[in-house]
C-alpha cells in the first residue's frame, strides 16, 4: 500500500482520528424508522467491516457473506454505508428497475481537485453525466458502432499477422489490437507501436493521477477533507501541489488528440470517428449551450479512449476496503479466451469444425457469419462468465433512501454488484468453475437465449456504453484466431507439455498472469496464405 501523505500530514490526521472515532460511535444505525438494514456481518467500532475483507479478492468475501446472510448484504466501511448485491435478480430489481435511484456513483473526493472530470464513469448522476453519455452514445450505440466494423476487421488482420510473426508476444499483440481500435474509433488515430506522442501524454497524466484515485486517498480525504485546502506552500501539502499538476496533465491528455482531429478536419483528411462526428454536431449547437456541449464532448471522448484502451480505465472506488481497479477490458477478455483454449483443446476442435463448415477454409469469418456460428457465440459468453474480469463492476450509489423487500437502504449508500458471485451461482451455472460453452446451447447446438447476459457489462443506466464496440472486437478476434491458429500448452526441451495452474493479478484487475502457451498456424497457413485470404483491406 503506498501512502501518499507525508509525515506532517500523518500527524494532523492522527489527532483528528480520535475525534472521528468518537463521532462514529454515535452514528451507528441498526433500525431506521423501525425498518432494519439488510443483514450483514457485525463490524468494529469506527472501522466497521473493513478488516474482515480479503483485500486481494474482496468479491470472495462478499460472496461468503452472501452465503451466510443472503443475496443483499449490508456492511459499513468506516463511515460509509455499503450494500452488496450477490444475485442477478436483485441487481436488476434495484439497478435497472429502480435505476432513477441507483445510477449515482460514490463520492470520489479526488475527482474535482485532481481534474479527473474527463471520464464520465466517475461523474455523479445528473445533467452533466447525461449529456456526456448521450454524446458517447451518438458514436457507440449499436447501429452507430457498425461504422467501425471495417476498421475492426483491418485491425484483426493486423492481429493475425502479428501472431504469425511473433506468437510469443501474444499478450502485447492483444493490447495493440484493443488500444488501436479505441484510438481509431475515438479519434481516427493510428497509434505508433512505440513512443507514440499521444499515448505518452496520456501515460504522464495517468501515472500521476492514478496514485491519488486509490481507496487510501479516498479514505483520508473523506475523513480529513481540509488536506486539499491547505495552501500549496504549507508543509504537508504535497497532495495539493500534485493535484494542480495532475489537473494540468489531464487537460493536455484531453486536448492533444482533439487538436489532432481538428487539424485533420481542416485539411479534409479526417476519417470517421466519435470526435469528428461530435465536432460537426458542435457547429449546429445553440451558442449559449456551447460551454456544456464542449465539456461533454471532452468527457465522452476521453471516456471512450479510456474505456477501450489499455492506458487508463475505470477506477473502482466503492470503499476503503476495496481496491483500485484498472480494467484492461477487451484485451484482458481475449487473454482469458486464449487461456481457456490452451486448457480446453476439445473446445477448439468443436469451434474449428463449426468454422470450417460455415465459413470454409478459403476466407476468414466476418460479421455476416456471426448468426451462423452459435458455438463461437457460446465461447464468447463463457469467456465473459468463466473468469469475470470486472468482478465488482463499478460501484453505484443510492441517490435517496429506499426500502427493498423490507430492508432499508440509506441515502448515499455505495451499492456493489458482485458479478463474480453471480457468475459462480451453481443454481444458474452448474459446475460454475469449469469452462463449458455448451451450457449456453440446446441439444441441437443452438443458443438457448438470443440475448447474452449483461452481467459482465454492469447494470441499468450506467451499463457499459462501449459494449457494442467491445463485443464486435471480441467476436472478430475470437472467430478469426480460431480459424487460423491452434493454441496449446508450451513444450519443454524434451518436448513435454508444460503444465501450469493459472494465476491472476487481482486487486488492480482480475487479469491472467503470463502463462506458457504455444500458438501455431493451422496446417497450411503461412504468410502467403494469410495475404491471399485477407479480403482487400476494407
Ligand atoms: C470487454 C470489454 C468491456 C467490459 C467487460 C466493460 C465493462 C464495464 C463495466 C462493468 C462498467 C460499469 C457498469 C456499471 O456501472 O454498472 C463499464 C462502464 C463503462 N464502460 Fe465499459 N467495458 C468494456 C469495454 C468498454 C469499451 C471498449 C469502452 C469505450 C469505447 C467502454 C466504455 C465505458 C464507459 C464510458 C463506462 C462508464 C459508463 C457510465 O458511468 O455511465 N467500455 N464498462
Amino acid at each position: 500500500m503506498s501512502w501518499i501523505v507525508d509525515h506532517h500530514t500523518a500527524i494532523i490526521c492522527a489527532g483528528s482520528l480520535f475525534i472521528v472515532c468518537l463521532a462514529s460511535r454515535f452514528s451507528k444505525r441498526k433500525l431506521v424508522g423501525g425498518i432494519p438494514l439488510p443483514p450483514g456481518p457485525a463490524g468494529l467500532p469506527f472501522l466497521g467491516n473493513v478488516l474482515s475483507i480479503n483485500s486481494q479478492e474482496p468479491w470472495e468475501t462478499y460472496a461468503a457473506w452472501g452465503a451466510q446472510y443472503g443475496d443483499l448484504v449490508y456492511a459499513r466501511f468506516v463511515n460509509q454505508d455499503v450494500v452488496i448485491i450477490n444475485s442477478e435478480k436483485i441487481a436488476k430489481d434495484l439497478l435497472e428497475k429502480r435505476s432513477s435511484n441507483y445510477s449515482d456513483r460514490p463520492y470520489l473526493p479526488t475527482r474535482l481537485p485532481f481534474g479527473w472530470t474527463h471520464n464520465f464513469a466517475f461523474t455523479p448522476y445528473g445533467n452533466e453525466w447525461r449529456l456526456a453519455r448521450r454524446l458517447f452514445h451518438q458514436g457507440f450505440r449499436a447501429e452507430a458502432s457498425l461504422t467501425f466494423r471495417p476498421m475492426q476487421i483491418r485491425k484483426s488482420y493486423q492481429l493475425l499477422t502479428n501472431l504469425l510473426e511473433s506468437p510469443q508476444n501474444f499478450s502485447a499483440h492483444l493490447t495493440t489490437f484493443s488500444s488501436s481500435i479505441a484510438m481509431s474509433a475515438t479519434y481516427d488515430y493510428e497509434t505508433a507501436p512505440t513512443d507514440d506522442p499521444i499515448v505518452s501524454v496520456v501515460e504522464k497524466a495517468n501515472n500521476l493521477g492514478l496514485q491519488y484515485m486509490t481507496p487510501e486517498t479516498t479514505l483520508i480525504l473523506n475523513i480529513f477533507p481540509f488536506l486539499l485546502h491547505l495552501p500549496s506552500w504549507f508543509p504537508g501539502a504535497t497532495m495539493k501541489r500534485n493535484a494542480n499538476l495532475c489537473t494540468k496533465y489531464g487537460i493536455e491528455m484531453v486536448e492533444t488528440p482533439i487538436e489532432y482531429v481538428q487539424k485533420n478536419m481542416a485539411a479534409g483528411t479526417a476519417g470517421p470517428s466519435l470526435v469528428s462526428d461530435l465536432l460537426r454536431m458542435r457547429e449546429r449547437q445553440d451558442p449559449d449551450r456551447l460551454a456544456d456541449f464542449d465539456a461533454a464532448l471532452r468527457q465522452s471522448s476521453a471516456s471512450a479512449f479510456s474505456g477501450g484502451s489499455e492506458t487508463v480505465n475505470f477506477i473502482e472506488y466503492p470503499s476503503v476496503s476495496s481496491h483500485i481497479t484498472i480494467l484492461k477490458q477487451t484485451s484482458t477478455m481475449l487473454l482469458i479466451f486464449i487461456l481457456a483454449m490452451v486448457l480446453h483443446p476439445h473446445v477448439q476442435v468443436r469451434a474449428r469444425a463449426e468454422l470450417d463448415a460455415v465459413v470454409g477454409k478459403h476466407r476468414l469469418p466476418d460479421y455476416s457469419d456471426r448468426l451462423s456460428l452459435p458455438y463461437i457465440e457460446a465461447i464468447i459468453r463463457e469467456v465473459a462468465r468463466w473468469q469475470p474480469m470486472v468482478p465488482l463492476a463499478i460501484a453505484h450509489a443510492a441517490t435517496n433512501s429506499d426500502v427493498y423487500e423490507g430492508f432499508y437502504i440509506p441515502k448515499g449508500t455505495t451499492v456493489i454488484a458482485n458479478a463474480w458471485a453471480m457468475a459462480r451461482n451453481e443454481a444458474v451455472y452448474p459446475q460454475a468453475t469449469e469452462f463449458i460453452p455448451e451450457r449456453f446451447l440446446d441439444a441441437s447446438g443452438q443458443l438457448l437465449n438470443a440475448e447474452a447476459s449483461t452481467t459482465a457489462f454492469g447494470f441499468g443506466r450506467r451499463t457499459c456504453p462501449g459494449r457494442h464496440l467491445a463485443d464486435a472486437s471480441l467476436y472478430i478476434a475470437i472467430a478469426s484466431t480460431l480459424a487460423l491458429f491452434e493454441f496449446s500448452k508450451a513444450k519443454d526441451d524434451q518436448g513435454r507439455e508444460i503444465d501450469f495452474v493459472p494465476k491472476y493479478t487481482v486487486g488492480v484487475t482480475r487479469h491472467p498472469d503470463p502463462f506458457p502457451c504455444r500458438i501455431v498456424p493451422r496446417p497450411g497457413v503461412d504468410g502467403e496464405k494469410l495475404a491471399a485470404i485477407f479480403d482487400p483491406v476494407p
